[in-house]
């Protein structure tokens, strides 16, 4: 998979336009606030479908209703178009013109590396679920699709729990029970392959401490039906439901201890780049292509042998755009942003694009 460009009008504060994109290593760089995560988060939406701010209306630049991206693709020697617009609160879809759910895109075509993702680490038990799901739902559509439905189904149950409806109970548990041990015994197999290559991207990173995933369920398969029926009455008096996957946690282990409470700044990064790596494997192996590879401020809190570590990385896949405030070495084609506009820096390559070069289609209507 290869973004050959990458269109956007309205997006957040980039300027209207299309960038061309190489194979191999794009970098990026500019001053904080100069739109380099941006354009990230619009290659990666334009590329997935993706995006994990909950108010769409955030991706619109301010002052304006609509925003659009697009997405020029090269896959196996077939092009493809990928559009998403954006309005209040929706999103739409299209692959070559044709509207589409977000499901149906291309699953594999991009990891995103940020320095956020230390949040995995650090943050709350969610986090490393909707990353978990969120890869899940990548390598499964059935998967996706199993835990869109367990989701309504428990929001539907907390709320015939609220108005105190037992009589109705079992039918809303016969759904849960088994979507919800669907999802466990998935999340099971997959974790395996994950904590393999989790825990030897963590050792590559140069970590002496050995990385452990474990998922820690909060019931399981063979006992689902028997610790919901146990918790009737506190289900009952809390108003929600509080026994199933959509209460587990993945947990992280750095050398014994619980990384969530023990391990420093670096060690945490040093963790969420070997989940993020784990996850560019498991992606590769499943769909037989190597995603695009974007990676947000390779320098932020991160070592001089693991800002290599990652530069590596980038260099290894067919291709990957870097950003951050200073050049990133080594990259076959370099942008400099200002104020959410991208220049081509150094000599320019023969066929070189200024960056901005085309006019951008209309916001797409229904
Ligand atoms: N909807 C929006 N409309 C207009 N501007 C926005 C919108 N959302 C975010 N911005 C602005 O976009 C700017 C660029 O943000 P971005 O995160 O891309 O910067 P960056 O180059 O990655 O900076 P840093 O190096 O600090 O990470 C910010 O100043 C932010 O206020």
């Amino acid at each position: 998979m290869q973004l050959s460009s990458l269109s956007t009008l309205n997006y957040r504060n980039l300027a209207p336009g299309t960038l061309s994109f190489p194979g191999g290593v794009t970098g990026v760089y500019g001053e904080n606030g100069a739109g380099k995560t941006n354009l990230l988060e619009a290659a990666y939406l334009a590329l997935t479908g993706l995006t994990d701010v909950t108010r769409l209306e955030q991706l619109v630049q301010a002052g304006e209703q609509e925003a659009y991206v697009r997405a020029d693709l090269e896959s196996g020697g077939s092009l493809s178009i990928q559009e998403v617009g954006l309005g209040r609160g929706r999103r739409q879809l299209k692959v070559d013109g044709v509207r589409v759910r977000a499901g149906d895109l291309p699953r594999g075509s991009a990891v995103w590396i940020r320095p956020e993702d230390s949040e995995l680490v650090f943050g709350s038990p969610s986090g490393r679920r909707a990353y978990l799901d969120a890869l899940l739902s990548k390598l499964s559509a059935r998967y996706g699709q199993q835990l869109a439905r367990y989701e309504r189904t428990v929001s539907q149950r907390n709320a015939a729990l609220k108005s105190g409806e037992e009589w109705a109970m079992h039918v809303w548990d016969d759904t849960l029970l088994k979507l919800g041990t669907d999802i466990m015994l998935f999340r099971r197999r997959a974790l395996t392959r994950l904590a393999e290559l989790a825990a030897d991207a963590n050792a590559a990173l140069g970590s002496r401490k050995a990385l452990v995933l474990t998922l820690q369920e909060s019931t399981s398969p063979e006992t689902y039906a028997f610790d919901l029926a146990g918790r009737r009455a506190e289900e009952l008096a809390r108003g929600s439901t509080v026994t199933g996957p959509h209460r587990d946690d993945l947990l992280l282990s750095l050398g014994g201890f619980p990384a969530t409470e023990y391990a420093s700044r670096g060690e945490g990064r040093t963790i969420s780049l070997a989940l993020r790596r784990a996850e560019l494997e498991l992606l590769s192996e499943k769909f037989g292509e190597k995603p695009v590879l974007l990676i947000d401020d390779f320098s932020a809190e991160l070592d001089p042998a693991r800002r290599q570590y990652l530069l590596d990385l980038a260099a290894s896949v067919p291709q990957a755009i870097v950003t951050g405030t200073e050049r990133a070495p080594g990259a076959t084609r370099t942008f400099r942003a200002h104020a959410g506009r991208f220049t081509l820096d150094g000599p320019e390559p023969a066929d070189h694009d200024d960056g901005l070069a085309e006019a951008v289609p209309g916001v797409m209507t229904s």
